[in-house]
């Protein structure tokens, strides 16, 4: 199959690494479905990757979450050769970083790689200006277009102000908005987190978390971000890979991993966590049970309420903008009054929400409503309607039914 690299950033086939002293022991047949443990005890051999194969989309947060062991770091370290893994392949933009010279690899680490670790990695005689600004130098960009690049990041991660200090003179959420800003000064394309957020105190943590993905709603830049937390990944992924033992358990939307986990050790993960915070309007709307225009009179509405066993109707506008809503009881005092046309009337108002709200953000709409929620796009176009139900179970009713 071809592939398309416009799309693609990164695509990870068939990934090994074995850490011993005869890696290769570990592809003989017998072995094809030993446990990690197993083959440890016979071998002495330590797979910390096993067949790992995902792709990341240009733009996309691609989490690598799992426990402490699970191979997290061996496989962002093995994307950029900081680690050769044992066998397989690491294409970025089609091209197999496996293969590269060393001068090759060190220009594509310079041109398209940017790190953010856990421990800072800051140099710690050097203000933070200087810091930020290090990447570049390393490329051998001037000082003056350096410092202004640096100047633009550490104004981007909110530390304008204190380009002049030490990194020992400010606290760890700081230190790590320069590690951040040092990844956005070398504007490279792809920014490889390894659990950034994880020394940080809880609040600082969120704080950060919020940051990161409302600076990607603008930078729009390829990240694979490694971490142990389950909350943070279904927070800031796009897609998250669960790993255990050196493989890829699960890859999918925050939604699928919480909604259909692939075994059982991604359930255990998953079972506390708030399926309000993961599933989205999107998910459980369902086609409006009747929907009429607003030029057409009671009487249309009466019959669109029967044939869609409503009572309850979506009065639409010209490119079906939501005008409101008009009940059974109203549509039948219209009829009997003879009035022709719904224009002009005054509608109920119908609470509005977009595809991306998550059920926690609809429960309170829903409570100040009998009404369903309406799903509307930015035009203000009816998508969809999310019934009160599909709020307590995360499924529309369509979905319950079938
Ligand atoms: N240099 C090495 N030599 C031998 N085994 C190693 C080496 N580096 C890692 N391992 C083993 O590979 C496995 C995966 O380790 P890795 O550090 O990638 O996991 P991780 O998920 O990042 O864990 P953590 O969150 O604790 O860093 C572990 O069993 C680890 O002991």
């Amino acid at each position: 199959m071809t592939q398309n690299y416009d799309t693609i950033q990164i695509d990870v086939r068939n990934l090994w690494k074995v850490f011993g002293n005869n890696p290769r022991l570990v592809f003989q047949d017998k072995y094809a479905s030993a446990s990690r443990a197993e083959i440890q005890e016979e071998l002495g051999q330590v797979v910390a990757l096993r067949d790992v194969s995902f792709k990341v989309q240009k733009g996309q947060t691609f989490v690598i979450m799992g426990l402490s062991g699970s191979g997290k770091s061996t496989l962002v370290r093995c994307l950029i050769r900081l680690i050769e893994s044992t066998q397989g392949e690491v294409l970025f933009d089609g091209e197999n970083v496996l293969t590269f010279s060393s001068d090759k690899l060190i220009e594509f680490r310079r041109q398209k790689i940017a790190m953010v670790f856990q421990h800072y990695g800051l140099l710690p005689h050097r203000r933070v200006l200087d810091n930020v600004a290090y990447g570049l130098e390393i490329r051998g960009v001037d000082k003056d277009e350096r410092h202004q690049q640096a100047l633009e990041a550490i104004e981007t991660v909110g530390l304008k102000g204190w380009e002049y200090y030490l990194p020992s003179e400010m606290s760890g959420g700081m230190q790590q908005r320069i590690g951040l800003a040092r990844a956005l000064a070398a504007n490279s394309e792809v920014l490889l987190m390894d659990e950034p957020f994880s020394g940080l105190d809880p609040l600082i943590r969120r704080e950060m978390q919020d940051e990161l993905i409302s600076l990607q709603a603008s930078i729009q830049k390829t990240i694979v971000f490694i971490t142990h937390d389950l909350n943070e990944a279904l927070k800031i992924g796009d897609r998250i890979a669960i790993m255990r033992d050196g493989e890829i358990v699960q890859e999918g939307s925050p939604e699928e991993i919480v909604t259909l986990p692939a075994d059982d050790y991604v359930t255990s993960f998953v079972q506390d966590v708030s399926r309000s915070k993961v599933i989205q309007a999107r998910a459980i709307m369902q086609e409006p049970d009747a929907v009429v225009n607003d030029w057409q009179g009671p009487r249309a509405a009466l019959h669109a309420m029967r044939s869609g066993d409503t009572d309850v109707l979506f009065v639409l506008g010209r490119d079906n903008v939501l005008k409101g809503v008009l009940t059974e009881d109203q549509a039948g005092k219209l009829a009997r009054q003879k009035v022709e046309s719904l224009r002009g009337l005054e509608l109920d108002q119908v609470m509005t929400a977009d595809p991306d709200s998550y059920i926690e953000d609809l429960i309170p709409m829903a409570a100040q409503t009998e009404h369903p929620i309406a799903v509307v796009n930015e035009e203000g176009r009816l998508l969809g309607e999310v019934h009160r139900g599909a709020l307590l179970t995360g499924m529309s009713d369509e979905a319950t039914e079938a």
